[in-house]
């Protein structure tokens, strides 16, 4: 079985709702904490998003996983979003809060947030309608295909990605990670946006039954990942894990969010 293919394998214990438990209810998940990791998340896409310069027609998002807080601030500035991940599992359960569906996660306490963050004058409620009206479709994803959407979408046609804690979580070494990055870079437009998030120093998380292994990347290696595909670093944050915030779901020890702009072909 290739390395590809094993990390394949243990994804199919992937537990969406234990996923979520873990990272995206306090402690991690803590908005009375300035200093909590998910507020510094989501100042980090906000900002970026706030400078006017991330817009066009279509976002897509790459390994959206169970989660939709990523896209609260970039879907803003784009007509139509696109979810993506890799299994059935965490499309379903995006699909159930896209359609206010029993069951669905929790997403308010993040809508509320970026809401005041972004102060537009209107109310978190009519955020969430935007974004439930944006968001045009889930399809599969798998970066480590050339085409990581196959014939949905095709190379150079998106003007925006986001991708948060993904591909470091499904490359099972640093060079399948610098291909993966390669593949869903060809999906942008020259001069289109990145906004990618994902844990530094990582070894393995834990989602319910699922132990899943992750390639350890430092800040030097993601910047020398995103130069060989070829874009410009327009900002490189990172946020070290407090003590408290390891609660033995992972191994992580930061995070890192990186904006980062395609080069037009030389
Ligand atoms: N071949 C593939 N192509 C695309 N996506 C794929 C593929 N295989 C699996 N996937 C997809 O990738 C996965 C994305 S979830 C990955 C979770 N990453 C680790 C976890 C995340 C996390 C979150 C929050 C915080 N925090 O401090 O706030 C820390 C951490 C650190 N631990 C999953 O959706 C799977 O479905």
């Amino acid at each position: 079985m290739s390395n590809v293919e094993s990390v394949a394998q243990s994804y199919q214990q992937f537990n969406p709702r234990a996923y979520l438990q873990n990272n995206y209810v306090p402690p991690r998940a803590d908005f009375s904490n300035e200093g909590s990791v998910v507020q510094w998340k989501l100042r980090c896409l906000a900002d970026a998003c706030a400078t006017g310069e991330i817009g066009g027609h279509t976002l897509v998002d790459i390994g959206s996983g169970p989660t939709i807080y990523q896209i609260l601030s970039a879907s803003e500035h784009f007509k139509e979003v696109v979810l993506t991940d890799y299994l059935e599992v965490n499309r379903a359960e995006l699909r159930r809060w896209l359609q206010d569906e029993p069951g669905a996660f929790d997403w308010s306490p993040y809508i509320k947030h970026v809401s005041k963050l972004e102060g537009r004058g209107d109310s978190w409620q009519e955020k969430q309608k935007r974004i439930r009206e944006r968001v045009k479709t889930v399809l599969p994803v798998d970066v480590h295909q050339p085409n990581p959407l196959g014939e949905e979408i095709s190379s150079g046609s998106v003007d925006a990605l986001v991708s948060t804690f993904c591909l470091e979580a499904c490359s099972p070494n640093l060079e399948m990670f610098h291909r993966a990055l390669g593949n869903i870079t060809k999906l942008l437009k020259p001069g289109g946006h990145l906004l990618f998030i994902g844990a530094l120093e990582e070894s393995y998380y834990l989602a319910g039954e699922a132990k899943l292994n992750v390639v350890p990347v430092t800040e030097e290696i993601v910047r020398n990942a995103l130069s060989d595909a070829s874009y410009k670093i327009k900002e490189f944050k990172t946020y070290i894990m407090p003590p408290t915030l390891k609660v033995g779901v992972d191994d992580v020890n930061g995070v890192f969010f990186a904006w980062a702009q395609k080069q037009d072909s030389k």
